[in-house]
């Protein structure tokens, strides 16, 4: 019979957990659980199982690090990634969202909410649309917290231990896979789930290890056919959007992980492939890991095979408990399920078709009766020590370790190499514009810079136009396309920090190296086509080629580094585009073109300490026209003046590479601290 509180069994397995492992509490401050008495008549206090009974266990680092050597220890263990593991459940109660609306009006978008996940058993969420499913999944995933509007509260267990989930520790626990799959889109899907299998697991797992596992998550998600296939974007065509889901499922699979979230893991998938994704969901709970997820719609042959549902309507707790009990619980309640009907859609139809006062009057909505025993409140290192499921560094056995900095910045040079190699469209199309506009500039300018221009006043000032738009070219090209694509770049660099891939700093090297080759390849294939095939003998310029070529590289990264800054901080590239004229107007107000820095309010003055461009123009000026300055036998000396209403002093050519190079580093490492915090922030 299906009990009122709808979940006895999942208690009884979930106490058993609870049972297994032995030790009372030791350490840590015991809080005292409150059970909730249901208000609804029907409902009776002795159908609530007794958590009070509960001995509460703790796991000490040693014997969990016993556990963890016992169950992978050996290599057909690491390459298997079914592989048994220990489990984690998930409890929570008092789980309240609300939202004040700017009328100052409060509005409930979860009330109560109660519930758990336990090892070993699938769980799916279901409720009409706006019943609060994705808010609850991102509250227990610490991917939401109280804002200005909104109000999150929540009292939610890791086994015995009171956790926050929002601490960047607990949330790296959970594997979590989103509803958009943020998938770096040159990689093919066996490297995505090799990149995160390298990062993710202990260290002593071998390279022939992770190929095993890799082959063999790509062949339960049936991915084999297209394992080599680039994941593709907007620019690349790649694999099919449902290839896409079930590659950004193996992505976390293959780290063992003990506790899954997933939102809506099958939207956008056909029958045959949702199923695919929970036969894999399946195995991996009965290795002993808790698995839960959202869903719409989902078939009969899916539903059934849930083990457990949580039926939520209007933000509050419909129905939870067993799947099979589902169909008793309905008819119990006034709902019989007619015939040959599939059980989710009747559950969703009753769900929308009654009002929730009805439905309340039926006897749905009943109050959380269990009666928990008293939560740990956890001590840092203890905390970590018993969930202890992603090989944190305080594990002794150096091989039990996460891999170390080094390989997480190796790991992630190769795949920057990897997709600038492959993203030969995007690489081309800059190369292209480049000696195009090179091309254009180069015929333009013809011959201006030769040695007639110094004493002929407007050859001089096309001379001087010329110097100025090849700097203008290298500097908005180089940092123009780092501001579009950085932005896109950083869900994937998002998921990948809140899962525990790799460190902040360790990305950021990457991104740094990457711009410095890419502008450096752009810089270079700028000289070799633009300035030494096609505009610096075409213009005729007269600094020398190597000279010039470093003051332009210079300007370049200095100018990168604030569109770096930019791309840390704004949320999507279209945001990104509305940001383009801060990049380049403060550089040509503040670089003396079209009126002296003298000239302009003192109160702006400093600004011009930020711009790139400025001393950009100056070195190229005393590289250009430096010699003729000093050259008594021109009479107006033209370069003298150019050097002067530019205020250029040779003298002070070490402090302009001094704050080109100190803009650099000023905004990179800003960059940084951005990016640092939008990552340690995110949910
Ligand atoms: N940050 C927020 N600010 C304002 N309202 C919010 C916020 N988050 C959620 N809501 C509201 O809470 C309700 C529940 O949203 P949620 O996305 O959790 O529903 P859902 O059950 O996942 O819906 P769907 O199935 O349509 O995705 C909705 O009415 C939504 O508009």
């Amino acid at each position: 019979m299906a009990s009122d509180t709808a979940s006895d069994d999942g208690y009884n397995n979930f106490l058993s957990f609870l049972h297994s492992a032995g030790s009372p509490a030791a350490n840590g401050d015991v809080e005292t659980a409150t059970a909730s008495r249901a208000e609804n008549p029907t409902e009776s206090s002795k159908e609530s199982p007794d958590y009070s009974r509960t001995r509460v266990k703790r796991l000490d680092a040693s014997s969990r690090r016993k556990f963890v050597s016992r169950r992978a220890s050996t290599t057909e263990e690491r390459r298997n990634p079914f592989a048994e593991r220990e489990g984690n459940a998930l409890i929570w109660r008092g789980v309240n969202m609300t939202l004040t609306t700017k009328r100052g009006e409060k509005k409930k978008l979860l009330s109560d909410v109660w519930g758990e996940v336990p090892p070993g058993e699938i769980t799916a969420i279901m409720g009409p649309s706006g019943a609060g499913k994705s808010s609850l999944l991102n509250i227990l995933s610490g991917r939401s917290r109280s804002t200005s509007s909104l109000s999150v509260e929540s009292e939610i267990r890791m086994n015995e231990f009171k956790v926050d989930p929002t601490d960047i520790d607990v949330r790296k626990q959970i594997a979590f896979v989103a509803q958009d799959d943020s998938l770096s889109f040159t990689a093919t899907p066996r490297e995505a789930i090799r990149f995160s299998a390298k990062l993710r697991l202990p260290r002593i797992t071998t390279d022939d290890e992770i190929e095993d596992l890799a082959d063999k998550m790509l062949a339960e998600l049936g991915l084999s056919d297209c394992a080599d296939t680039m994941i593709g974007g907007a620019l690349i065509k790649g694999i099919s959007g449902g290839e896409r889901k079930r590659t950004s499922v193996g992505v976390e699979l293959v780290t063992k992980p003990s506790l899954v979230f997933l939102d809506e893991p099958t939207s956008g998938l056909d029958s045959f492939s949702a199923m695919q994704v929970i036969k894999v969901l399946k195995k991996i709970a009965h290795a002993g890991c808790s698995v839960l997820f959202t869903i719409h719609q989902p078939s009969s042959d899916v539903f059934n095979s849930f083990d457990r549902l949580i039926l939520l309507n209007k933000g509050m707790v419909m129905y939870q408990g067993p799947v099979s009990d589902v169909p008793e619980y309905f008819a119990k309640h006034n709902h019989p399920m007619p015939p040959n009907y599939n059980p989710a859609d009747w559950i969703m139809d009753v769900a929308n078709q009654y009002s929730q006062e009805q439905l309340c009057q039926e006897g749905f909505f009943s109050r959380d009766l269990r009666n928990l025993p008293p939560a740990i409140v956890p001590k840092d290192k203890e905390l970590l020590d018993s969930l202890g499921v992603s090989w944190h560094d305080d594990v002794s056995d150096d091989e039990w370790k996460h891999v170390g900095f080094g390989t997480e910045v190796r790991l992630l040079f190769k795949r920057e190499i990897i997709h600038n190699t492959r993203n030969k469209k995007g690489v081309g199309a800059r190369f292209a514009l480049t000696t195009f506009m090179a091309i254009l500039v180069g015929n333009i300018f013809f011959g201006v810079g030769g040695d007639s221009s110094f004493s002929d006043p407007s050859e001089f000032n096309s001379h001087f136009g010329a110097m100025v738009m090849i700097l203008m070219m290298s500097m908005f090209g180089t940092a123009m396309p780092t501001l579009l694509s950085f932005p896109e770049e950083r869900p994937v660099f998002l998921r990948e920090y809140s899962t525990n891939h790799y460190s902040v700093i360790a990305y950021f090297i990457i991104v740094f190296n990457s711009n410095l080759q890419l502008c450096y390849f752009h810089t270079s294939a700028a000289m070799a086509s633009v300035l030494l095939s096609i505009a610096y003998p075409l213009v005729g310029l007269q600094s020398g080629f190597m000279r010039f070529l470093s003051i332009e590289y210079g300007l370049a990264m200095s100018s990168t580094a604030v569109a770096v800054l930019l791309g840390c901080a704004v949320e999507d590239p279209n945001m990104a585009t509305e940001f383009l004229p801060l990049l380049f107007v403060p550089q040509l107000l503040f670089a003396g073109f079209f009126v002296r820095t003298d000239l302009i309010p003192a109160w702006l003055r400093w600004a011009q300490y930020l711009c790139s461009l400025t001393y950009g123009v100056r070195l190229a000026l005393l590289a250009e026209f430096g010699d003729c300055a000093n050259d008594p036998s021109f009479t107006p000396n033209l370069c003298a003046q150019l050097l002067d209403v530019n205020q250029v002093d040779e003298n002070e050519k070490a402090l302009y590479w001094s704050i080109l190079w100190g803009l650099f580093l000023v905004f990179r490492l800003s960059g940084l601290a951005v990016l640092r915090k939008k990552a340690t922030k995110f949910y």
